[in-house]
């Protein structure tokens, strides 16, 4: 009942209310015969509309039965349905006009631009596969000039994001633009590589002035360090030539930073930093207006509820705005976030949980932990296309794999959670600086890294679950270029196959028919015990 109720609400800025303008749709049909092609959908035959509905409803059955999250229900909302025929026109095309006569109550004509406006947003929406839920939400935005004709920001902005070689807004920019822009709060999921930064830190930047005196004017929480620092770079290209004061929370700033005397207008952090800043430091976040969960789900699931809720509660500003961004958005996380959000409007480019459409995936059966090193190896010589990233399972592995690499003089580098903060950004600048070919990473860098020209990810060891696999290979494939993923398994990790199968089938990749024959696993994670990746003979 519930979940009924929840995709219903899904599309409620792109639904006709037909409850509410009863009145309106009398008139119409009393007036000339519904010529156009919106009129004729209003008054689709009932026993079309019923073979539809019937047609969905088992679309959706199946849905259920996969286990599939009904972000896409587009299809079987009825206010869609209306649209379908326009759905090829070029947004801001005027749609045609219904025939109305000169003595026309100035009600109804003002509800039917009402409706045309609708229209309008929804056929852009469709366009772009971007889903809304929430009440009059904000047209999305057809260019980034209407960031000035819309909002007056200036030609400044414009001509930054177009410095940047930022011609086009991308789908998740033109909906959650203006919805942020507007003073709305949000909870925003579209796939790995997709402008989300962008989308959060523009209205930001548009909404503050830069070199205010006042404290603390947004913060951005990220779930680790290295995704802080180039969310704090990505800013200050953004911000160019604007005074903005952008901070990064160091470990330094944090322990003994003096913020009474600080000027910063954002300040990015990670969850511990910026809480052990504001008990120790006397951080006041009291005039914080804007309230960014980067990788949202990340960061509740890493067991910060708690940290998050005490730095929520210290940003105390009763007009806040908050925001939650991610390419993936459980249930479970939404709900729990929904607690500290007002009126908030959620936005799904895609399908929530999915991967990006421009990776091509893969599966590789390698038997054993001896056959996955014997199959890297292979690729290497067939087919290395640096830079690669490979994923393992541990720090002890990233460890073990590096001395592999290294023997076989791979020019390779590796990144875990043992390295100290300096190590860790050398190893991800030198990879972008195309010092290193190869990169051997822990989940540290899965979430959120923009390595550009990335062009394979590697799952050396499988992912522990479906969003950890969405994430990781989501580092190739960005900003519109294409990208690789391969994934080895073995014997142990059959069991948990078909979960990260579907993930591809849901890409449109291929998937052998046995594996989607694997049973379904209730358990979600799946971490192994591995032998030691070894095959150097000890020199003594
Ligand atoms: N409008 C745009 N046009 C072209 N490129 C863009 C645009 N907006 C952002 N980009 C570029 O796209 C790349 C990916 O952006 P970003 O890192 O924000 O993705 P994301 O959606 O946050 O991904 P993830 O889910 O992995 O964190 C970046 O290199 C960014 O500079």
């Amino acid at each position: 009942m519930a979940e009924a109720k929840h995709s219903s609400g899904l599309f409620a800025g792109t639904h006709f209310n037909r409850k509410r303008f009863a009145s309106d749709f009398a008139r119409f049909q009393q007036r000339s015969p519904p010529s156009t092609a919106t009129a004729a959908a209003l008054s689709a035959p009932s026993a079309e509309k019923k073979r539809k509905r019937k047609s969905t409803a088992k679309a959706k059955k199946t849905k259920k039965k996969r286990g599939e999250v009904d972000a896409d229900s587009s299809d079987v909302v009825e206010g869609f349905n209306v649209f379908k025929g326009l759905a090829d026109k070029k947004p801001g095309s005027e749609p045609e006009k219904v025939e109305t006569g000169k003595d026309e109550d100035p009600e109804v004509v003002r509800r039917r631009k009402e409706i045309e406006r609708e229209i309008e947003r929804a056929i852009l929406r469709k366009r772009f596969d971007i889903h809304i839920s929430g009440q009059n939400v904000p047209a999305p935005l057809e260019s980034f000039e209407e960031l000035d004709s819309r909002y007056g920001c200036g030609s400044f902005w414009v001509k930054n994001l177009s410095k940047l070689g930022f011609q086009e807004p991308t789908p998740i920019q033109r909906q959650a633009i203006p919805i942020l822009l507007s003073g709305r709060e949000c909870f925003a999921c579209a796939p790995t590589g997709s402008g989300k930064t962008l989308a959060f830190l523009l209205p930001i930047l548009m909404k503050i002035k830069p070199g205010s005196k006042g404290g603390v004017k947004a913060v951005v929480l990220c779930p680790t360090r290295e995704l802080a620092a180039q969310t704090v770079r990505e800013c200050k290209k953004l911000a160019e030539r604007r005074k903005y004061y952008i901070k990064l929370m160091t470990k330094d700033l944090s322990k003994s930073g003096n913020f009474k005397d600080m000027h910063c207008d954002i300040l990015v952090s990670t969850p511990l930093r910026l809480d052990h800043a504001v008990r120790k430091r006397d951080l006041d976040l009291s005039s914080v207006e804007h309230f960014v969960l980067d990788e949202s789900d990340k960061l509740f699931e890493l067991g910060f509820v708690e940290v998050i809720d005490s730095v929520v509660a210290a940003c105390s500003n009763p007009s806040i705005v908050r925001s939650l961004f991610s390419a993936t958005l459980p249930d479970s996380i939404e709900a729990l976030a929904r607690t500290i959000m007002h009126d908030a409007v959620r936005v799904i480019v895609g399908r929530k949980n999915s991967a990006s459409s421009l990776i091509k995936q893969k599966l590789i059966f390698a038997g054993t932990e001896k056959g996955k090193l014997l199959a890297l190896r292979q690729s290497f010589q067939e087919s290395l296309n640096p830079p690669v990233l490979i994923f393992v399972q541990s720090k002890e592995r990233a460890k073990e794999l590096y001395k592999e690499l290294a023997f076989d003089d791979v020019r390779a580098d590796v990144i875990h959670a043992d390295l100290n903060e300096e190590q860790r950004q050398d190893a991800v600048d030198n990879l972008r600086a195309g010092k290193t070919w190869v990169l051997i990473a822990t989940e540290v860098i899965a979430r959120g890294m923009d390595f550009k020209g990335l062009n394979c990810v590697i799952n050396y060891d499988f992912p522990e679950s479906a969003a950890a696999y969405i994430h990781r290979i989501g580092r190739s494939g960005r900003a519109g270029r294409s990208g690789e993923a391969i994934t080895f398994f073995t014997e142990e990790d059959k069991p948990f196959l078909r979960n990260i199968a579907n993930v591809l089938i849901s890409s449109g990749c291929e998937v052998p028919s046995w594996i989607m024959a694997l049973p379904k696993l209730k358990r979600k994670k799946h971490r192994v015990q591995r032998d030691p990746i070894c095959t150097i003979p000890d020199e003594d």
